[in-house]
């Protein structure tokens, strides 16, 4: 191992003040990046702020609260993953490769199984009360 090496691996494993707030202001660059160009986290952002939107009108309690939360926040997470991987897959190769697919549709597919969960925890929640309010 090489000098240089042995330097980062010492100041990774130091706890360092600015490390971390360069590591926060990366996560942040990516949410911007996301929020620019990803068509879908940008409807997954029009789709959480509707769903807490009609939260507050039905006014849920804290139980199901956690319950859309941990929804909204499941879905956004995997959304950018998926758009970390499709990148990567796109720089590992620019050929038409059964890999390539099977590893970009699998992380599409993550997307999907976390947003129908998603879906069925709203509709559970907030259906009957909004039935309620209409009916
Ligand atoms: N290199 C490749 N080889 C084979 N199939 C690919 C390749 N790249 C993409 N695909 C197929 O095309 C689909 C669309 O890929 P693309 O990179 O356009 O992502 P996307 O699903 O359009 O994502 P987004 O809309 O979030 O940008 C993939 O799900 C995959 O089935």
């Amino acid at each position: 191992m090489n000098f240089l090496k042995v330097t980062a691996l010492k100041d990774k494993e130091r706890f360092s003040l600015v490390r971390i707030f360069c590591a926060f202001k990366y996560a942040i660059q990516g949410i911007i990046h996301a929020l620019k160009v990803e068509k879908n986290f940008q409807i997954h952002i029009v789709c959480a702020i509707i769903v807490c939107l009609l939260s507050i009108i039905l006014n849920i309690d804290k139980t199901e609260w956690l319950f859309i939360i941990i929804s909204i926040f499941g879905v956004l997470s995997l959304e950018l993953v998926n758009s970390a991987l499709e990148r990567a897959v796109d720089i590992a190769t620019q050929e038409i490769e059964p890999l390539a697919k099977q590893a970009k549709d699998l992380a599409a597919a993550a997307v999907l199984v976390y947003a129908t969960m998603s879906v069925i925890i709203g509709v559970v929640i907030l259906g009957p009360k909004l039935i309620n309010l209409l009916f």
